[in-house]
């Protein structure tokens, strides 16, 4: 006979069955979820909706001592949308194989995160054990479509300042390696327009400075930065002596392409839209006068930004920075290996270190392929539960970390 499943495991895919899923998210059945884990386990629970239809979820566990700083455990609820037909399995159904691979869009990004956090806080309310500081569980929406009305519009909030928080936990990213990646920043996604406008005529002549061949010009400049960026990925080696990561360099990729009206028609405006991630590394205000300066060296055109971020610190890796430590020294002692890295795309982790909030992103996720917004996404059981252990261990660590406020 089958063993039974660990109930964390049901109740995680419980919550992965949420169809949270962009472009219409159903929040609705997620908070109703959540709100009924909060009673179940004996939580304090709170509902905060800065846009209607858009839910942030915040859970609290009491400390001993109010006057120190919060932890904050974040994670978003909302997912990215699948391409169902590639999935050996419904993506919604989380479906378990028979080696205990729960499959699903959000297995990795980042549901098992956010239940893990659930389960960290029932397992100590039900021991009993009460930590030092305030530990609170955000769930937020909208992080997959930039987290304005999620993250954004929360860490403006009133709500917000009056958790008093410390320090923060959020997502990483899975490792096919042995070793748990850790992010301790991460590169501020800009994503631009860029519009020419020129001469028009019929496609059977050669007309100059046509809004193609001005915004033709502008995409090799942005091509060449990128070929230097690549080759520095590829064959550059650090400071350091270490070899880069995609964190490390300053990522372009022209997206979008639009022009045209009928083929002997010159069109007579064109656009090229690029997601550029800028890394840590970059004096922004330089970088952006450069791009500025691939722009407007064309007549008649003209940069947008849909996407800025105008903020690119880091969270500390000193050992002036008490959380850092404590989670180095957490993971020495239990003999995991970490990787501190940049993360290569954005998180919701960027509006708290924005506020100077120290966050470390990290999602328990070793020996497993990369499969964030993939097709068939998944997380092994039992990696899950060991995530449990983990997380119970560090959160632990980490709210009775005393000797700052
Ligand atoms: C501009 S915010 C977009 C956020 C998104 N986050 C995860 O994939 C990303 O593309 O990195
Ligand atoms: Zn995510
Ligand atoms: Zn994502």
């Amino acid at each position: 006979m089958a063993t039974p499943e660990n109930p964390a495991v049901t109740r995680f895919r419980q919550y992965l069955r949420c169809k949270t899923v962009q472009p219409n998210p159903d929040y609705e059945s997620c908070t109703k979820f959540l709100l009924e884990q909060a009673k179940e386990i004996g939580l304090k629970a709170q509902t905060f909706e800065y846009v209607k239809g858009k839910p942030v979820v915040l859970l609290t566990l009491e400390g001993r001592d109010p006057g120190l700083s919060s932890i904050l455990l974040n994670s978003h609820t909302d997912v990215v949308p699948v391409f169902e037909e590639n999935w050996s399995y419904k993506p919604f159904a989380a479906c378990k194989s028979e080696n205990g691979d729960i499959f699903a869009r959000g297995a990795q990004d980042m549901k098992c995160v956010g239940a893990s956090y659930l389960e960290v806080i029932r397992r100590l309310k039900d021991q009993n054990k009460q930590l030092c500081r305030t530990v609170h569980l955000s769930y937020v929406p909208d992080e997959e479509i930039g987290g304005e009305d999620g993250m954004g519009r929360f860490v403006e909030s009133e709500d917000f300042k009056k958790l008093n928080v410390g320090f923060a936990l959020d997502e990483g990213i899975a490792n096919p390696g042995d070793a748990l990646k850790v992010f301790y920043g991460e590169r501020a996604p800009w994503w631009i327009d860029v519009t020419t406008r020129g001469n028009v005529g019929h496609g059977s002549q050669l007309i100059q400075n046509t809004a193609v061949s001005k915004l033709h010009r502008i995409i090799n400049k942005f091509m060449e930065f990128r070929d230097s960026q690549e080759r520095q990925l590829l064959i550059g080696v650090r400071p350091d002596g270490r070899k880069y990561s995609l964190g490390d360099v300053t990522s372009v990729n022209l997206t979008i392409l639009q022009t045209g009206v009928q083929h002997n028609v010159i069109p007579q405006e064109a656009k090229a839209g690029f997601d550029i991630r800028v890394s840590p590394n970059v004096d922004m205000p330089l970088f952006k006068a450069l791009i500025e300066g691939y722009v407007y060296s064309e007549s008649d055109s003209k940069l947008e930004f849909v996407q800025y971020h105008d903020d690119n610190s880091c969270t500390s890796l000193g050992e002036d920075n008490i959380w850092w430590v404590t989670f180095r020294d957490f993971c020495r002692d239990r003999n995991i290996n970490i990787e501190p890295e940049i993360f290569p795309a954005a998180t919701d982790s960027r509006y708290l270190r924005k506020l100077g909030i120290p966050a470390l992103g990290v999602s328990y996720l070793k020996n497993t392929p990369i499969l964030l917004h993939d097709n068939n996404e998944y997380i092994n059981e039992n990696l899950f539960l060991e995530g449990i252990e983990f997380y119970t261990g560090l959160i632990s660590r980490l709210a009775d970390v005393q000797i700052i406020k």
